[in-house]
């Protein structure tokens, strides 16, 4: 799996109940583009997705089960459970948030990933910063992705962009494929992240979201 995402594209299929292309039908007609497109993998959502994307492509799957707790802000895979859910439902790899904040349940970052690895399964750490990236590495993740940058307390910042400089400084700071997420908006920037030393880029809202793909013309048009 590895090999075949070297330099290519990944594209993330996900929409929450409060977006309007929500529904697993919805997403795994997503999942056919992309596929159809050429990218390499999917990331998705939810056994309910995931099962569905399924059916329709055979291209591998990051999974994930974004859950909300009261009491921790760790809402990507945050607990066993979830986890649980993906070993069910079969996923190539797992992504789970691997930043420093408390987990709900008193769940620990080390535990949930020695989990995961008595399950056989790899493992991509979704972190907000250089140090979490390599905790999660240190601790036995397989692959690194910079998802959370910008959407932690100590890293929201006024820059609306993809984080280049964070990519850089994981590329030189672990031998662990870096992937490069969050805010990628053009295939330019994709390729950037690329010549950076990205492993791969996982591209979401500027393929999946409409919405979001509206705002970009909307707010181009009145600048
Ligand atoms: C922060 C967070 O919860 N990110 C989520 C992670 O799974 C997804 O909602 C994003 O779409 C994905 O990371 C791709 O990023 P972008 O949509 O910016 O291309």
């Amino acid at each position: 799996m590895l090999k075949q995402i070297k330099g290519k594209l990944i594209v993330s299929c996900q929409a929450l109940e409060n977006e309007p292309l929500h529904g697993s039908d919805i997403m795994a007609k997503m999942a056919l583009a992309a596929d159809i497109g050429g990218a390499v993998a999917i990331r998705a959502n939810g056994s309910d997705d995931i099962a569905a994307i399924k059916q329709v492509t055979k291209l591998p799957i990051i999974g994930l089960v974004k859950r909300i707790y009261s009491g921790s802000d760790v809402y990507i895979t945050p607990t066993k459970k979830e986890v649980d859910e993906l070993l069910q439902v079969g996923v190539d790899m797992i992504a789970i948030d691997a930043t420093v904040r408390d987990r709900p349940n008193e769940e620990s970052l080390p535990d949930l990933i020695q989990y995961m690895k008595a399950h056989d399964q790899l493992i991509l750490a979704d972190i907000s910063t250089v140090e979490e990236g390599i905790h999660a590495i240190d601790l036995g993740a397989d692959f690194v992705s910079t998802t959370l940058s910008g959407y932690t307390e100590y890293t929201k910042r006024e820059q609306s962009g993809p984080d280049i400089e964070l990519v850089e400084k994981l590329v030189h700071a672990t031998d662990a494929p870096v992937f490069a997420e969050g805010r990628i908006e053009s295939p330019t920037v994709a390729k950037q992240m690329i010549q950076k030393g990205a492993h791969t880029v996982v591209v979401g809202s500027a393929i999946t979201r409409p919405q979001c793909i509206t705002k970009s013309f909307v707010d181009g048009l009145s600048d």
